[in-house]
């Protein structure tokens, strides 16, 4: 049934779905006390105009605004694109052979990967120069932990239904998705690395294409949406400036310096 949204004044300003049951919505929550007379004074089944006194659960907004229907498609687009890309999210997928693959990718941009090689790294290297640019990739790798740990559990977006929650070593936050923790470190970590490393041309194509490939590989796993994984990368990226901003050195930090140098 049709009844139009009034303002305080009483003014008609949109048009709401009500429910044609008093017992058991059809489209929103159960009708409140004031509801009643308007099922009343809109007759059996019809099309009919009611008295303003509807309250807002019992109403559905029939024009919402330009930026409610854009996020409505671009969630509809993520999640049919994303189940469609899903290729290898079980052994039985179209691409379910290449998901031992797509799981050894995973591995190389876990957090644990990374901040144990970090940590080895660190221990053998004999130059100050060299210490600085670890120690920084080490502070790095934890801030995203915790940006990533905070996000999710602020949003608590649910993982894709189509996932297997097979995952090596997870918190307990990443039973979210958003945002995509592989994601968020493949961008700050290759950003990291083509900033202070000096590579060749060929390694350096090499390890952005690590970077995107290990984001699409979410989401072809079934881990992830695609949206989980694009913001991942804007995140990373946006990550690394703060870390290049904080830079430590053994001029703002000399404590940590010397307390490593005594290891
Ligand atoms: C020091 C410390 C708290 C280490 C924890 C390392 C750890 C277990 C990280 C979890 C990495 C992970 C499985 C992230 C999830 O990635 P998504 O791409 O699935 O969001």
């Amino acid at each position: 049934r049709l009844s139009p949204r009034t303002d305080s004044g009483g003014k008609p300003r949109g048009t709401h779905l009500v429910s044609q049951s008093r017992s058991r919505p059809l489209l929103s929550p159960p009708l409140q006390d004031g509801c009643a007379e308007a099922e009343e004074a809109a007759g059996p089944g019809g099309l009919s105009l009611v008295p303003p006194s509807l309250p807002e659960e019992g109403r559905m907004d029939l024009n919402p605004s330009f930026l409610g229907i854009a996020l409505r498609s671009l969630l509809a687009i993520d999640l049919w694109l994303s189940k469609k890309l899903g290729v290898c999210a079980g052994e039985s997928s179209s691409w379910g052979s290449v998901r031992p693959l797509m799981k050894l990718l995973e591995i190389s941009g876990h957090g644990i990967t990374w901040l144990l090689g970090t940590l080895y790294c660190l221990c053998r290297s004999d130059s100050w120069a060299g210490r600085e640019v670890l120690m920084n990739l080490l502070f790095a790798l934890l801030l995203d932990l915790l940006v990533v740990a905070l996000i999710k559990g602020l949003v608590r977006r649910r993982r894709p239904a189509h996932n297997q929650m097979d995952m090596f070593v997870t918190l307990s936050v990443d039973k979210y998705s958003f945002p995509s923790g592989h994601a968020t470190r493949a961008s700050l970590v290759s950003r990291f690395i083509l900033k202070h490393l000096v590579l060749a041309i060929p390694l350096r194509v090499l390890v952005v294409l690590w970077a995107f490939i290990l984001g699409l590989s979410r989401v072809m796993l079934g881990r992830h949406n695609v949206t989980d994984v694009a913001f991942g990368f804007f995140l990373g990226y946006m990550q690394y400036s703060i870390v290049d901003y904080c830079w430590l050195s053994p001029h703002n930090a000399p404590v940590l310096f010397i307390l490593w140098n005594q290891q």
